[in-house]
């Protein structure tokens, strides 16, 4: 009888932009798969293309919510693509890949919609941390993008701390400890690309992960009505020369103040200023050596890319990850019919210039 059945657990991953979402849901897939089980997953990306669907196995039912944010502009979608993944697959559990620049608070509500609909129960906000970009931005000071990872960090129920790689001695003991400070309850891990020895310490959560996570980010005050609001801007920028006249459309029904009406809430404002994202679909092979220079010299207030590119000088096409100054560069055949394209995120960066340093690869070639 439909009333035994058990509830489909759903994970929310959590975490800033290039903090390592997606290399942990491919760990946690590969996870579920060996157990047997079969896991549903729902991405969410600002931009049009999900590149990060390229990394998940073509037989893992997956639902692609594009262009938009979960947390805000598409956030009434979120129950019906959870619904509609269940009606149809039956997963054994469902895992939500948010946008780095989600507030996570924002997604429970979606959740907790679905949960109307039907027998799910969110079980764990996993958030993961790129420690050593937490620690630069807490020196650095008190940004948006600061408030919006320790909004991140307070909602968890797990918490990883990756790119330990990338941390002295001294500065994972003082991650772990502002992680402590930001959330008194959640387990911390220290991982290196996401690896966690436990899975199943990662995916259980003894207490309704819905509760808890509301409880820690309202706790002491620590938020404002809602919290930081995301730091998405779903103002999408095709760069393209025949989106050109799209992007007005765009920017039109994207650039003007969003106001949302929240359950059992007043209004709250998006201001959508925060992050920026440009795509720009590549036109043809470009130089590999030009390409990793125009990485090499992108501003700091461009802290990720991420695309498919194919190059003049190799055969085989990339996927490349952009986050914090390093770069990535994977061999892959991409799944279904993919272009070319190198999607940037960032903060007030000025797109004209670095489309005109893309045109200019293009032309060289
Ligand atoms: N050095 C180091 N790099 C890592 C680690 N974990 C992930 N990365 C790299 O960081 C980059 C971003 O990782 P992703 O898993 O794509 O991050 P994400 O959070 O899904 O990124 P967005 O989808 O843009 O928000 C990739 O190049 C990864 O290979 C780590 O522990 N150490």
């Amino acid at each position: 009888m439909a009333e035994n059945k058990a509830l489909i657990p759903v994970h929310l991953l959590s975490g800033f932009l290039g903090s390592g979402k997606t290399t942990l849901l491919t760990n946690l897939l590969d996870y579920y798969k060996g157990q047997g089980l079969k896991p549903a997953v729902i991405m969410n990306e600002l931009g049009d293309i999900n590149l990060d669907g390229q990394m998940v196995d073509g037989e893992v039912p997956m639902s692609e919510m594009l262009s938009g944010c979960i947390c805000c502009t598409i956030r009434g979608d979120l129950s019906m693509e959870i619904k509609a993944l269940v009606d149809e697959h039956q997963p054994d559990l469902i895992v939500i890949e948010s946008t780095g620049a989600a507030n996570p608070i924002e997604i429970l509500d979606g959740v907790t919609e679905a949960a109307m609909y039907c027998r799910i129960e969110l079980q764990s906000v996993i958030t993961v941390v790129d420690g050593p970009e937490l620690l630069q931005r807490r020196r650095s000071g008190k940004g948006r993008t600061y408030k919006l990872m320790q909004e991140q960090i307070r909602c968890a129920t797990r918490l990883l701390l990756n790119k330990a790689d990338k941390l002295e001695p001294e500065e994972l003991v003082e991650a772990q400890q502002l992680l402590r400070e930001l959330n008194e309850h959640a387990p911390i891990m220290a991982t290196i690309r996401c690896f966690v020895d436990d899975w199943e310490w990662l995916a259980s959560s003894k207490q309704s992960a819905v509760s808890s996570a509301f409880a820690a980010a309202t706790a002491g005050g620590h938020l404002g009505e809602f919290g930081e609001p995301c730091g998405c801007k779903p103002n999408r920028d095709h760069a393209s020369a025949e989106a050109s006249s799209d992007k007005a459309e765009h920017e039109h029904e994207h650039d003007h103040d969003h106001h949302h009406e929240h359950h059992n809430h007043q209004h709250h404002h998006h201001t959508h200023d925060h992050v920026m994202v440009l795509t720009h679909y590549l036109n043809g092979p470009i130089d590999s050596e030009a390409f990793e220079a125009l990485l090499k010299g992108l501003p700091d207030n461009i802290y990720r890319a991420k695309g498919i590119v194919t190059f003049s000088d190799t055969a085989s096409r990339f996927l490349f990850q952009y986050a914090y100054k390093e770069t990535d560069f994977m061999r892959i055949t991409p799944q279904g019919d993919v272009n070319d394209v190198a999607v940037f995120i960032g903060e007030h960066f000025s797109k004209e210039s670095l489309l005109e340093q893309l045109i200019q690869l293009e032309r060289n070639d």
